[in-house]
């Protein structure tokens, strides 16, 4: 029979062994009692198995609080459970591999590092329709990161403001723009009214460059809203829609994507209270596969020297895994998207740690606080980027570029 595994970092003060196996019987057949119709046969059938536990030492502990006292010790633990428990069903893993056993009392920190799902599980999935080579082809940018922003200030503009600022950005050559995660559809900003008005200067633009820059709409809202909102999208010629993840859930996220003809632009906002503590919740490998196996096209991993408490060396772990295969059989790529408190001054850094060109670079402060305005924060991406992929430094692109020269002042 088929099985999925998950893999966990575990802190008990109970025996391991123990502690793994209340956790396996929590997420599967068992309760805090046995009870009469768990037989031996039923438990072959559904049980979670332990595949792997393997003790890590001491640690000072608990991390959590309501944990049962003792001495903390750490441990990998794999638990897998058959395929048949849950059905091809993303929300019906969620419950199971990231369900009740988070508050376990024998559990005083649990975070979920990495999921496996067999071929077959992989296969009955949406997965990302467009990813990488379905969102150069629509943008019409190869060879280079796609360069984006995000519309700021991210509340307050009206449709037609937003429209003239876009106008702006195409002009000065971007290639991406999304909206913040705040602006959907809002009385100051109607989605309906700044979809048309924006399309509006998408398309006068591409008439006159042949090159359609790629905006992703923020159509977060309920599932008949979001379908409405998608073929809005579609019908004005647009190329890409967002959604915010811990919005719309999974089931949000797959009934968007069984819908869409266009790439879907996953926003992580939330992600804080699903990782921050380092004993809580999720590795973003972990979590991300999850919307993956939806089909998430793109999806955000932060950024080097970024505004928010996540490391670099995170940063980039995420976003190589977010290009590495699902499967062996599917590869499911999806594009990850550096964004938050991204300047020109990040490009160097990202390209040395990351080695591919592969990933949108949104900066919204970065090119919209930029001394010269705008168009010189997008000129200032755009230079940095060829320099680094060039292999020319910071400094020697800044004597040659007047907007990088006035990035490296402004944001330095
Ligand atoms: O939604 C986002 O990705 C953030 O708002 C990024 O904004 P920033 O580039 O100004 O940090
Ligand atoms: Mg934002």
């Amino acid at each position: 029979m088929e099985r999925f595994e998950a893999e966990y970092m575990l802190e008990t003060a109970w025996p391991p062994e123990k502690a793994a196996a209340v956790i396996a019987g929590e997420q599967s057949s068992g309760t805090f009692r046995p009870v009469p119709g768990e037989t031996e046969a039923l438990k072959a059938r559904s049980a979670a198995r332990v595949e792997v536990l393997e003790e890590l030492g001491p640690c000072a502990g608990p991390s959590l609080p309501g944990a049962a006292g003792g001495a903390y010790r750490r441990a990998r633990l794999v638990l897998s459970w058959p395929v048949a428990n849950t059905g091809i069903s993303l929300p019906n893993v969620m419950a199971t591999v990231a369900g009740n056993l988070f508050e376990l009392n024998c559990v005083a920190g649990l975070r979920l590092v990495d999921l496996r799902f067999p071929e077959g599980f992989v296969a009955g999935c949406p997965r990302p329709a467009f990813g990488v080579t379905g969102t150069r082809a629509l943008s019409g940018v190869e060879g280079r990161p796609l360069i984006g922003t995000i519309i700021k200030p991210s509340i307050g503009l009206t449709a037609e403001e937003t429209a003239a600022m876009v106008d702006t950005l195409c002009a000065a050559g971007i290639d991406f723009i999304k909206d913040d995660e705040l602006q959907a559809d809002g009385a100051v900003c109607p989605f309906d009214d700044r979809v048309r008005a924006v399309m509006a200067v998408i398309r006068a633009h591409a008439e006159r460059t042949g090159k359609a820059v790629m905006y992703a709409f923020n159509l977060t809202g309920e599932v008949d809203e979001m379908r409405a909102r998608h073929d809005l999208v579609l019908r004005e010629g647009g190329s890409c829609v967002m959604v915010s993840a811990n919005s719309v859930g999974l089931t949000g996220m797959l009934a968007l994507r069984r819908h869409a003809r266009l790439p879907i632009h996953l926003h992580r906002n939330g992600w804080g209270y699903l990782s921050r503590h380092p004993a809580l919740g999720f590795d973003y490998a972990a979590w991300s596969k999850l919307w993956r196996l939806a089909g998430a096209d793109h999806m955000h991993v932060n950024g080097l020297a970024n505004k928010f408490c996540e490391g670099d060396d995170s940063v980039m772990v995420s976003a190589r895994s977010l290009l590495s295969p699902l499967s062996g059989g599917h590869a499911g790529v999806t594009m990850p998207v550096f964004s938050s408190g991204q300047t020109a001054l990040q490009a160097h850094g990202t390209w040395a740690a990351l080695g591919t060109a592969d990933l949108i670079f949104a900066a919204g402060g970065g090119i919209m606080a930029h001394p010269d305005g705008p168009a010189a924060g997008v000129r200032s991406l755009q230079d940095a980027w060829a320099a680094a992929m060039a292999g020319v430094s910071l400094a020697q692109a800044a004597k040659e570029s007047p907007a990088l020269a006035a990035a490296v002042r402004g944001f330095g």
